[in-house]
């Protein structure tokens, strides 16, 4: 493991800890600031995801985003594939899929133009350290190559760290949102 693993994978386990008590604390409204955030992207394809564990439940701004343009959630293809992502629908029905999170029994794949993004930790750079499967580093690797996306990193507060080591293949947030606000990425304007 590189020197810049080994140190993810401390930040992690101690982000982690962070965002099990700001879970279990239940802010009133987590999500009001994602709608906000959101609604200036209404109708363009849009990547949510099923909240596994102790994430940030993005569910409802997908529910109000559903109502104006195609929502869809991730899906894994297999080890060291970008993620697809298949049209979602509050009503549609779901199967358990690899690690957890659900995904839609069928529908179409689509390529989303602005992502909500899941995370362990984020720093004010736009870094963003995951579960460590890359997953999400490949994707919008493949996503930008073909045009401009927005990832929308979405987490408690809690979650920030000061400062993530950076590995080449690290693809940053564009944004990060939280329970609180949108976070100022002094680095990213
Ligand atoms: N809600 C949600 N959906 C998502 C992601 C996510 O982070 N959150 N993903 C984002 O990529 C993908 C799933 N990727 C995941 C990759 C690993 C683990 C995980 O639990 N890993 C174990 C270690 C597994 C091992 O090493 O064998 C762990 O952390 O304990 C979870 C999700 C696609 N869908
Ligand atoms: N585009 C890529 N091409 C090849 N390898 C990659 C790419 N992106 C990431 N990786 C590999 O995947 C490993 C895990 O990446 P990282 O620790 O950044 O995952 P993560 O962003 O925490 O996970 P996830 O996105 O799945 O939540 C990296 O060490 C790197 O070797």
């Amino acid at each position: 493991m590189s020197a810049e693993a080994e140190a993810k994978a401390v930040l992690r386990r101690d982000a982690l800890l962070r965002r099990k008590a700001a879970h279990a604390a239940r802010p009133e409204d987590w999500c009001g600031m994602l709608r906000g955030v959101l609604s200036a992207h209404r109708g363009r394809p849009l990547a949510g995801y099923m909240a596994i564990r102790s994430e940030i439940d993005p569910r409802p701004a997908m529910v109000g985003a559903a109502a104006y343009g195609p929502v869809c959630v991730p899906v894994i293809d297999g080890p060291e594939q970008p993620l697809r992502f298949r049209a979602w629908h509050p009503d549609a029905a779901m199967i358990p899929g690899t690690f957890g999170a659900h995904t839609p029994q069928d529908g179409d794949w689509l390529e989303p133009e602005v992502l909500i993004v899941p995370l362990v930790a984020f720093d004010r750079l736009g870094g963003r350290l995951g579960y460590g499967g890359g997953f999400y580093d490949r994707t919008l690797q493949a996503l930008r190559r073909r045009g401009p996306v927005v990832a929308i990193g979405f987490a408690y507060a809690a979650q920030e760290v000061a400062a993530l080591p950076q590995e080449a293949t690290d693809e940053p947030l564009d944004l990060v949102v939280t329970e609180a606000g949108v976070v100022d990425l002094p680095g990213r304007d």
